[in-house]
């Protein structure tokens, strides 16, 4: 079944046209890649999903329903969380007040707060901790803990293996298999070994256009394509 469809979305910035025409489709259940070059415009995608910029023309299709133009909360409380690329996560608030904070009645359900705890250890034992004073890897482990502490049908996470170390990519791609047994996840990545190790289906964004959709297997497969629209080997 598909789970989200986008049709011909442009998205306008100031007098910008950051993205012309992207039309694809994420199928319910596992991982959806989008990959693309730096400034390809797959965070304006994201946010355009979101509600966060207002796609004209085009549409967004949420199990079926029109969502394109609603007001973000609204897209929220649809079943779509978005854990943006600075992390959104407030550095004065500790670990536990973060993800009472995502949640819509401001308490955890212990089983969901347990499940987190067990795909992400870092976030109980520091869970009395400042949010700011975590490493990069642990932040970044919380703002997709909040995306999940509630139950949601969709995620959009941008870029959540940048600047980390090799050993908590690998942590990440582990709970990321794991989330995706519940929840689909459509993710933006540049690093191509995370994101092909992952992705089941994937489309490539270049200069706000789709450039190829398709498996992750037929495209990992093609070296020349990747070098075309990703320049991997530049
Ligand atoms: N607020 C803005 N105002 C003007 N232009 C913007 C704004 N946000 C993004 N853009 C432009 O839109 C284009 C797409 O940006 P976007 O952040 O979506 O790309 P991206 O594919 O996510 O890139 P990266 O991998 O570098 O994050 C870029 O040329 C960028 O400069």
């Amino acid at each position: 079944m598909t789970l989200l469809t986008i049709r011909n979305m442009k998205t306008d910035i100031d007098q910008y046209v950051v993205l012309h025409d992207i039309s694809f489709d994420v199928p319910e259940g596992g991982v959806f890649v989008l990959l693309g070059r730096n400034g390809a415009g797959k965070t304006t995608t994201l946010r355009s999903i979101m509600g966060l910029w207002k796609p004209s023309p085009g549409s967004v299709l949420f199990k079926g329903e029109d969502i394109t133009g609603l007001h973000t909360a609204d897209i929220a409380r649809k079943g779509i969380a978005y854990v943006p690329e600075n992390m959104g996560i407030f550095g004065t608030l500790t670990v536990d007040e973060n993800l009472i904070l995502a949640t819509a009645s401001g308490r955890f359900d212990p089983a969901r707060l347990a499940r987190i705890h067990a795909l992400f250890p870092a976030l109980e034992q520091f869970r009395d901790k400042q949010a700011w004073s975590l490493s990069g890897g642990q932040k970044q482990m919380l703002s997709v803990a909040r995306a999940i502490i509630e139950p949601r049908a969709l995620i959009l996470i941008d870029e959540p293996t940048k600047g980390l170390a090799p050993s908590i990519v690998d942590a990440m791609a582990e709970a990321f298999r794991e989330i995706a047994q519940t929840t689909t996840i459509l993710l933006v990545e540049q690093n191509f070994t995370f994101a092909r190790s992952l992705g089941r289906d994937m489309a490539v964004i270049d200069d706000g256009r789709v450039a190829h959709s398709g498996s992750m297997e037929d495209f990992a497969a093609d070296t020349a394509l990747q070098d075309r629209l990703l320049s991997l080997s530049a």
